[in-house]
């Protein structure tokens, strides 16, 4: 188990030599052949398919993306229709009327009939009627349908194209796809459903890239994602500090007086945890997958009593209203998201690097820490980040104290950002130091540091969703 998910790294400088040698190798067999049938993994293909991001089981648009920690109603449909492209428009009257039959079928619906829409497909709505709330139809885009662990997405054949394919957590309007925009321009930009379903996505050549945020200048740390680079064995070659600018969204028409909940991701509820107290909104707090999907719901299921917390890009996409605009906390918000990849960068001395390590402490035990620290500090290598997550192959310690009884130490992995690359030989020595004191010890990636300038103005609505970096 241990070995299987925890590589034991003990000769890192060795092992990194090795990579570097082998980089130019790699990128040769990279650029000539993407996805070459001699390095793809083989994977069953399936005729019914366009492309990898299709549903495949239509029972699976009807799975709930919401945060496991949801206490009610959850149906979330999703009613995309496959197009890999992200369009605003070919969301025909048959789609949304199918949308809603699924929707009202499942009872979500039950106590809001369905006004007859007018001819442009809307519904005028009265928002002060309150006792017979109506539906405002909105037409829902054809968006790409995240990729998902629950289907078989993962283990359909991926396309061969030369462009770069980012995947990332979260539907079309997520802030992680600003992210994986902010960092490839170009790329196309894969949604997937969970975390882990974006690392998995790389491992499986579907994706070349995956954009994961790690932390947040209000929300803190993003656990779930430091557990994840353990147990897989992606690099880390880049990272992005993103501007988050989140906007209250409702249905049009929809008053702040009628709200009785906001849902969200649960670090977008908490990135705005005063403001909507502070709004004073009498609504209950509701976690969701991603801040998009909690758009997508509202919208296709024509909730009229809930508001969301999300970008300005995601109201246009799902033809929200902006209630609200910049929410967050404080005005300087920012989400720091890790760029992976299936090879390491090439550590360089030129720019401004930053190499990210997790170790598991010696037999001291967490004083270990200390002379860890002290490996930098000795060398005025600058730490940027300290993270500690459970040990969770040996949780606990105990050490018998025969006049005491027995002690019971939990156990740590302690993540590290340095502000040094790994061809800087301080860094080197710093690591063979390290080793002394360590059980294990992992690098997780040598990369350029973003040096971005602070920007956090005009992104209300931007046109380009990736115009937003810290
Ligand atoms: O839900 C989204 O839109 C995301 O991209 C996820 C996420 C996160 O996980 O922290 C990313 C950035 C913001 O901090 C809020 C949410």
């Amino acid at each position: 188990m241990l070995k299987d998910d925890i590589p034991i790294e003990s000769d890192i400088l060795s092992n990194l030599t090795q990579h570097m040698k082998e980089k130019e190798g790699h990128k040769n067999q990279l650029s000539t052949s993407h996805l070459s049938t001699s390095m793809a993994p083989v994977l069953p293909s399936s005729p019914a398919l366009a492309g990898p991001y299709q549903r495949i089981h239509p029972a699976t648009s009807l799975q709930p993306r919401r945060s496991s920690t949801m206490q009610t109603r959850c149906i979330h449909q999703s009613i995309y229709t496959g197009q890999p492209s992200i369009s605003s428009t070919g969301f025909s009257r048959t789609d949304w009327q199918t949308s809603c039959a699924i929707l009202s079928s499942k009872a979500i619906l039950e106590s809001f009939p369905i006004i007859p829409s007018s001819s442009n497909g809307h519904v005028s709505t009265d928002d002060n009627n309150s006792s017979s709330p109506s539906l405002e139809m909105v037409p829902v885009p054809n968006l790409p349908r995240p990729l998902s662990l629950t289907n078989s997405d993962l283990s359909s054949s991926p396309t061969h194209g030369s462009q770069l394919r980012v995947a990332y957590q979260g539907a079309p309007g997520a802030y992680s796809e600003g992210a994986a925009t902010t960092a490839y321009p170009n790329c196309q930009a894969v949604p997937c459903d969970q975390f882990d379903v974006a690392f998995k996505a790389v491992e499986l050549w579907i994706a070349d890239r995956a954009v994961l945020p790690v932390e947040n200048s209000l929300g803190g740390s993003i656990h779930r994602n430091y557990d994840l680079l353990l147990r897989h064995r992606l690099h880390i070659v880049g990272e992005v500090q993103k501007s988050v600018h989140h906007c209250l969204l409702a249905l049009p028409g929809v008053r702040k007086d009628r709200l009785t909940r906001v849902i969200s991701h649960p670090q977008a509820l908490a990135q705005c945890e005063h403001t909507i107290t502070a709004l004073g909104l009498n609504v209950v707090r509701e976690s969701f997958d991603d801040t998009a999907a909690a758009a997508e719901y509202v919208a296709a299921s024509g909730l009229r009593d809930t508001a969301v917390i999300a970008s300005a890009r995601a109201a246009e996409l799902y033809g929200l209203q902006v209630l609200e605009d910049g929410i967050q906390d404080d005005p300087r918000n920012c989400t720091r998201f890790l760029v992976l990849a299936r090879e390491p960068a090439i550590p360089r001395l030129d720019r401004p690097f930053k190499t990210s390590i997790v170790f598991a402490h010696g037999k001291e035990g967490t004083s270990s820490l200390f002379k860890v620290l002290s490996a930098f500090a000795f060398r005025d290598i600058k730490l940027s980040k300290i993270e500690s997550r459970p040990h969770r192959f040996s949780p606990i310690r105990m050490v018998d104290d025969t006049n005491f009884g027995t002690a019971k130490h939990f156990e740590y992995m302690f993540y590290l950002d340095f502000q040094a690359s790994m061809a800087d030989v301080r860094a080197q020595n710093a690591l063979t130091e390290i080793q002394e004191y360590t059980s294990f010890l992992r690098v997780l990636g040598s990369y350029p540091m973003d040096m971005t300038p602070w920007n956090t103005s005009s992104d209300s609505v931007p046109s380009n969703p990736s115009a937003n970096s810290c």
